[in-house]
């Protein structure tokens, strides 16, 4: 069932996380993130292969693998959180730290220090925040939080919403008026009604993705007035 779309998903990972990159490939990260949002590939799957690329031994594709799963945690929501929030992966990361070179190792800090903050609230997360704190004792030193990533800890991308009509001119979705999803609200909508595409900062989006009507108005209020 996910054997199409995770073809899909390892072409994005491997251009999202050759070496060859000079800077990060914003196209297939979001595709990764769009893969695993309508479910077309299994999160747990999903994390396994950006593990092996998080410990490829080559640090340019370790980078790349830790932005890409950056992204994901960013915009996929508690589809990824559940992988990443275990025991196991916080074990993965601090493991990683004892012999990877200094770029990594703060790409690594930085993660565990956004994502401690990102789900403070969260109890069944919790291990993120013990790990967190665990560290610092051990005399882990973290890099100053990111501007953008305060930005994150305020705002997470919103779950995508199920629904059998546009939420947005209420006609009904079948096999001709086909669903999409406005990657701003998470709600559900025909393709006229979500045929704009935005950037959405707060959620670390940096290229133009699918947004419904009203949420595009609101993006780009400011070069609107
Ligand atoms: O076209 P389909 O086979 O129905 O698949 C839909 C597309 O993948 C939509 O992606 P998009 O939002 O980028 O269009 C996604 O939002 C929907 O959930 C999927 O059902």
């Amino acid at each position: 069932m996910f054997s199409g779309s995770s073809a899909g998903f390892n072409r994005a990972l491997e251009k999202a996380t050759s070496q060859l990159l000079l800077e990060p490939d914003w196209d297939s990260t979001m595709q990764i993130c769009d893969i695993i949002r309508q479910g077309d590939v299994q999160p747990k799957y999903a994390v396994v292969a950006m593990k092996r690329k998080i410990s490829a031994e080559n640090p340019h594709v370790e980078i790349y693998a830790l932005q890409v799963l950056e992204s994901c945690v960013k915009n996929c929501g508690s589809l990824i959180h559940e992988e990443i929030a275990t025991k196991e992966f916080m074990e993965f990361l601090k493991d990683l730290l004892k012999i990877r070179p200094d770029t990594v190792k703060n790409k690594i800090l930085e993660l565990i220090q956004v994502w401690s903050h990102a789900f403070r609230n969260e109890p069944s997360y919790k291990v993120v925040q013990d790990t967190y704190n665990l560290m610092k004792l051990e005399g882990h030193t973290f890099p100053t939080l990111k501007e953008a990533d305060a930005m994150f800890l305020a705002e997470k991308a919103p779950e995508w919403k199920e629904g059998d009509c546009c939420n947005r001119c209420r006609t009904k979705f079948g096999m001709v008026n086909r669903q999409h999803h406005c990657r701003n609200c998470g709600e559900v909508f025909c393709g006229k009604c979500s045929a704009k595409s935005s950037i959405i900062p707060k959620f670390g989006i940096e290229k133009e993705v699918r947004v419904c009507d009203s949420c595009f108005d609101i993006l780009n209020k400011a070069d609107a007035a």
